[in-house]
């Protein structure tokens, strides 16, 4: 026993001894989750702009948990407890494992580490990694519940084939870029031009200036404007909010171009001035307060020359364009023509010969306003966690009826050419099966999705759930539409099957709240970019890395975005999903995974033979996403054969001994549901920790994971 585990043991008692004399379970690993309101370390600071825990910040220690690991079970040179947590939480930000290197007596480059400052330090999670089955058979583990229950995202998957290995994406390293910049102070043009160190992506960002204090009036006199165009999608309003009161708040002209480029082509009362009022009251609203189109005219060169003219004659040559790919394109072209426009323009005597002393470029900033999430370059595009809160919701009500009448239901979602929409919605739904375009299903599809479904049906399932994305196609690029596969399942297995096609109500209503606020970083990030451009700058996109406001390059995205529809068009699929980002790839992955309904038969045991016992309980007040927490960690326990516990009731039935032998079938559909299945209580084991020590020694126990508040933390003091 070391010494530091033998000075716990004095100041903890005999619960504690009990542990170390159980010769059978040789040690003990504790991980905890931190889930729901009852986790307010985790609270992401909205507000700041910067979402991680606080722990990142104000060098406190998080809770520790473990009960001492003197002979480590598992692979890593010594292995400890860790605090799981969504790195950065950036909606598609890395799941991590955080600790202090210097607690753990390992190095960073033990850890994998993020290189982040933070006062705890990460390390980067095996989410998404190809995971060889049955890699720790024979472990057991148990999962428990406590503390307030939270609603959450867990993972279910597709296809009946075996997870394949993506190659490893280039673009992206382990997110070292994040802690570069300084605390609060005055921004001033001439500095601040913080890069992201390290980066292997073939597109750099460059860290925006959320966070710093930026002197008003400082653009006094400049004119700038902002316009919608494309698809409109959740948020849009938000981000167009955010610029104007940015520009104005910097002493900027702002104007509004309305219809798009519709409007800029057509110019007259399309464009007109904002003021600090006009943007009032709309950040809750959907669609774009200014209107949005897709224009014809503005291809042509004559279209844009029209464009130049109307807004020479405010004197505008600033602007940030809030659309897709496509829109982004047609202003990175219209800044190429400005001055060969302008020229045409005052040799026709349409604007007078000193526009071009006044005018000589035109600046571009882009958001991303689209609910596919289909822009290379950034994280999330705003609207897309709206239409997802749309899908996921129409969903659970489709689920209902389906329940009732035992149907199967084939729901369409948007994403002519992108599948993360519904990928993700497979995920957050536990849908039977999920079709994308980027990665089509085997040739033998129809086969495969009805022996599915008659599976899942003989084991007791009243209803199927199948996500199609509207782009969804086949290994020889032909479309795989909703009708298909309702006539598939309805010629072979005669089930009774309807189609729900989503539609427009995915891009329309109130943004969610990650939308408006994704908006409003955006939009005021994009007005600084456009300040600080030179006639030399390339035009940028703002976007979202893990959880900070970058910059980067415009044309290098929208060319990498085309890349993909490229790959799809190749049926180079593997090429596809890797432009897509890490981030697809893992939840590809999961969904592959997780979805199947049963155990992957392969028998490789990477733990060298070794069986190992797992547990999983739930701890405090309820919280989303406990159900889902559990059905994972379940699931993955038993991929890798170990033997899995759920146990119940929090503390108390950790010391009475309530554990249950968790199989595979017995987490299906926990996705969606609130609560926590296994119950949770609030209570702390201060008085039950003999009684906790002789379970774990009974039910020879390895590994425990709680998911909960802050309760968990007591039972890693002892
Ligand atoms: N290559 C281009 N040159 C000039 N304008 C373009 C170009 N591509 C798109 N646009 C303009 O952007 C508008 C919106 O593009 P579109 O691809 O329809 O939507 P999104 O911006 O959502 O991708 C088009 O209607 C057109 O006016
Ligand atoms: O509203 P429209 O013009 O029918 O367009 C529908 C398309 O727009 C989208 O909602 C969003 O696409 P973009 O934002 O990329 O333009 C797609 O998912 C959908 O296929």
């Amino acid at each position: 026993m070391s010494a530091s585990s033998s000075k716990k043991d004095e100041e903890s008692g005999g619960g504690r001894q009990l542990l170390h004399e159980a010769s059978s379970v040789p040690s003990i690993m504790l991980q905890s989750l931190p889930a729901g309101a009852g986790a307010p370390e985790f609270t992401p600071d909205f507000t700041s702009g910067y979402m991680d825990s606080p722990y990142c910040y104000d060098g406190n220690p998080p809770p520790r948990f473990s009960i001492e690991a003197e002979t480590p079970p598992v692979t890593t040179p010594r292995t400890q407890d860790v605090f799981l947590t969504s790195e950065r939480l950036g909606r598609r930000g890395n799941i991590s494992r955080r600790r202090s290197p210097s607690e753990t007596g390992l190095t960073w480059s033990q850890l994998a580490p993020l290189k982040r400052s933070d006062t705890q330090g990460s390390f980067v999670g095996r989410e998404g990694e190809y995971v060889q089955p049955m890699t720790y058979s024979g472990r057991s583990l148990a999962v428990f519940t406590s503390g307030g229950d939270s609603q959450a995202l867990s993972t279910p998957s597709m296809s009946g084939e075996l997870p394949t290995p993506h190659h490893e994406e280039e673009e992206k390293g382990p997110d070292d870029s994040g802690d570069t910049l300084p605390p609060l102070r005055d921004f001033s043009p001439s500095r601040h031009r913080f890069t992201l160190k390290s980066r292997k992506d073939s597109i750099i960002p460059v860290a925006g200036k959320e966070g710093l204090a930026i002197t008003p009036q400082l653009y006094r006199g400049r004119s700038m404007a902002v316009f919608t165009s494309g698809g409109d999608s959740q948020g849009m309003n938000s981000a167009v909010r955010s610029v104007v009161r940015m520009g104005l708040y910097l002493g900027c002209r702002v104007f509004f171009i309305h219809e798009g480029y519709q409007g800029m082509v057509d110019g007259g009362n399309n464009i007109i001035e904002a003021s600090w009022n006009s943007v009032s009251d709309i950040i809750q609203k959907g669609g774009t307060i200014i209107g949005s189109a897709r224009c014809k005219d503005f291809r042509e060169r004559a279209g844009r020359l029209k464009a130049a003219e109307n807004l020479l004659q405010h004197s505008i040559t600033n602007l940030v364009c809030i659309g897709g790919d496509g829109s982004l394109t047609g202003a990175n072209q219209f800044r190429k023509d400005w001055a060969g426009l302008v020229q045409e323009l005052i040799d026709a005597g349409r604007v007078p010969a000193s526009k071009l002393a006044e005018c000589p470029n035109i600046q571009i900033v882009g958001l991303v306003g689209s609910i596919d999430n289909d822009f290379c370059g950034t994280d999330m595009t705003i609207g897309t966690d709206t239409a997802l809160h749309r899908i996921i919701e129409a969903t659970d009500a489709v689920v209902s009826t389906a329940q009732s009448h035992q149907r199967a239901f084939v729901i369409e979602v948007m994403g002519r050419h992108c599948g993360y929409l519904a990928l993700v919605a497979g995920l957050a739904s536990e849908a039977d099966w999920c079709f994308i375009p980027e990665w089509p299903p085997p040739t033998n599809w129809r086969e495969l999705l009805c022996e599915k479904l008659a599976q899942m049906r003989s084991e007791g399932n009243r209803l199927n759930i199948i996500i199609v994305a509207e782009g969804a196609i086949d290994r020889d690029g032909s479309p795989i539409s909703a009708e298909l596969v309702q006539k598939v399942i309805t010629e072979t297995l005669h089930y009774d099957t309807r189609v729900t096609v989503l539609g427009h109500v995915q891009r329309g209503g109130c943004p969610t709240a990650f939308d408006r606020l994704l908006g409003c970083r955006m939009g005021a990030e994009a007005v600084l970019a456009l300040m600080e451009m030179t006639p030399e700058s390339e035009p940028c996109v703002v976007s979202i890395d893990g959880n900070q406001m970058v910059r980067v390059p415009l044309m290098q995205c929208v060319e990498r975005t085309q890349a993909v529809q490229k790959a799809m068009d190749n049926k180079d699929w593997d090429t596809a999903v890797r432009l897509r980002g890490r981030s697809f790839q893992r939840n590809l992955e999961t969904y592959k995974l997780l979805t199947k309904l049963h155990i992957p038969k392969e028998k490789v045991n990477l733990a060298g033979g070794h069986t190992f016992n797992l547990a999983i309980m739930n701890v405090g007040a309820p919280a989303g996403g406990m159900n889902a927490a559990v059905r994972s960690f379940v699931r993955l326990g038993l991929y890798h054969h170990c033997k899995v516990y759920g146990v119940h009731n929090s503390f108390e039935g950790l010391a009475n001994g309530q554990f249950k032998e968790m199989k595979w079938g017995d987490v299906t559909n926990w996705v969606m549901h609130g609560g926590s299945f296994l119950g949770t209580q609030k209570q702390l084991p201060t008085k039950m920790f003999d009684r906790i020590a002789k379970s774990l020694e009974h039910f020879k126990i390895h590994a425990l994971l709680m998911v909960g508040g802050f309760e968990v933390s007591v039972l890693r003091r002892v």
